[in-house]
């Protein structure tokens, strides 16, 4: 498996790195909530741009990146979560390309989350000029209602790949014990042929054990919360970080 290198993170090698997701909506609570991240155990920012007040004033984003690079200058994982897969803002497809070109073109950060859903033809423009400004990306897809079969969750990770991503994504909703382990056997079956590194979680308590247990199925990353979570079953930072390196196979 190739091992994806931002600043000197690398997501495919060794235990996995941990993402703290930011949901502040005010440009304040933002820069205040990257401000306390630099003392937090964890290697990538996540920011949630959908929860942002001014995500579609034009060139907020990136103008707000740059006081955010200047505030932690760990990797920056930008996304916006549209609302069929979980997100807050109502945007079309049409607005989310353009929203995604204007930040790939001026923002500062190093990964761009962009869901496998949306038209061929986008993703695929989406990811060549990403690639052009060596912007790494996850191609990602949500399930908040349920965990589709394990072949479909195979599927998706194989799709993700073949579409140029170079880190598939997957969040899947258990209904039951059993869903939990279906999203954690296709995490391992597909981390033993796939070239990209996986980020894969089932998400409410139900799954919160993927979570902090995913280093042994194949998941390369895990999303720890600093107060308020983005997503259901999101372990706080610091027992998260105490997990994984419990746990992890791969000490230093
Ligand atoms: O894709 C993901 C994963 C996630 O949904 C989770 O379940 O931890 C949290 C989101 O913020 C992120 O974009």
């Amino acid at each position: 498996m190739k091992e994806v290198v931002v600043k000197d993170v690398a997501i495919g090698k060794g235990r996995p790195k941990i993402i703290i997701p930011v949901v502040g909506k005010s440009e304040q609570e933002i820069i205040d909530t990257f401000s306390k991240i630099n003392q937090e155990p964890c290697d990538l920012i996540e920011w949630r741009i959908d929860h942002f007040d001014d995500v579609l004033e034009e060139g907020a984003v990136a103008s707000l990146s740059h006081k955010l690079k200047e505030t932690c200058s760990k990797p920056l994982l930008i996304t916006f979560r549209t609302q069929h897969e979980g997100g807050v803002c109502q945007l079309g497809d049409e607005g989310y390309q353009k929203l995604y070109q204007s930040i790939i073109d001026d923002a500062d950060f190093e990964l761009l989350d962009i869901e496998m859903m949306m038209p061929d033809d986008m993703v695929t423009t989406l990811i060549e000029q990403a690639h052009q400004k060596n912007i790494k990306v996850i191609l990602s897809n949500h399930d908040f209602d349920k965990t589709p079969e394990k072949a479909t969750i195979i599927e998706r990770l194989t799709i993700m790949e073949e579409k140029g991503a170079d880190i598939a994504k997957i969040a899947v909703m258990p209904n039951d014990k059993s869903d939990v382990v279906t999203l954690l056997n296709a995490t391992f079956e597909r981390s033993q042929v796939a070239e990209t590194p996986l980020i894969t979680m089932s998400m409410g308590q139900l799954g919160m054990v993927s979570r902090l247990a995913g280093e042994l199925f194949g998941s390369q990353a895990s999303f720890g919360a600093l107060g308020q979570v983005s997503a259901p079953g999101q372990a706080p930072v610091e027992d998260l970080h105490n997990v994984l390196n419990l746990l992890t196979l791969n000490a230093e």
